[in-house]
């Protein structure tokens, strides 16, 4: 068996970031790299630092309204990968995702100038904030691709990307 793809690579370690998560539903993981293929930052969907989890919900919907929900509090993974960043920019850089950015991770990932997003699943589609993010990549000139992995390409086993994507 060859080596495994650059792409077969970050997708990979997106994954594995993602398993960090505490999310109940949807863990997500992300994964920067600059030109020479050298890891900037990663990150994963989690709750803000010092805030104590238990104190905080997990849930996607609540009849006590949104605040009761994860939406108002988690720190997307692709806002962490750049906050995370261990170099002085993410200019010219790509990032991998597990799940597509939604807009406000667009605005971020535009921000600093990352060019070209590899994504995953693109679960979220139908969402708005999904839809506004493809507006805003296609304005920017931030190319965007789906990942296909190598085992979908009839290589390697695919074990661990078809559990990924029943997630
Ligand atoms: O760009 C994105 C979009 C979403 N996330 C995180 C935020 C939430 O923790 C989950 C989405 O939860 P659902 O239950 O699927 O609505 O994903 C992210 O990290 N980056
Ligand atoms: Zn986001």
């Amino acid at each position: 068996m060859g080596a495994l793809s650059w792409d077969d690579y970050f997708m990979s370690l997106a994954f594995l970031t993602s398993m960090r998560s505490k999310d109940p539903s949807t863990q997500v993981g992300a994964c920067i790299v600059n030109d020479r293929n050298r890891i900037i930052g990663v990150g994963y969907n989690g709750m803000p630092s010092n805030c104590p989890n238990d104190q905080l919900p997990w849930s996607k919907r609540s009849v006590e309204g949104e605040l009761a929900t994860k939406y108002p509090y988690v720190v997307h993974a692709e806002l962490n990968a750049v906050l995370n960043k261990n170099a002085e920019s993410c200019s010219g850089c790509r990032i991998y995702s597990t799940l597509f950015p939604c807009n406000e991770c667009a605005k971020v990932i535009i921000q600093a100038g990352i060019k070209q997003v590899i994504f995953a699943s693109d679960k979220h589609s139908d969402r708005a904030s999904a839809k506004a993010s493809r507006r805003l990549f296609e304005l920017a000139n931030v190319e965007l691709r789906q990942h296909v992995p190598e085992a979908r390409r009839g290589g390697r086993d695919g074990t661990q990307w078809e559990k990924a994507e029943k997630q």
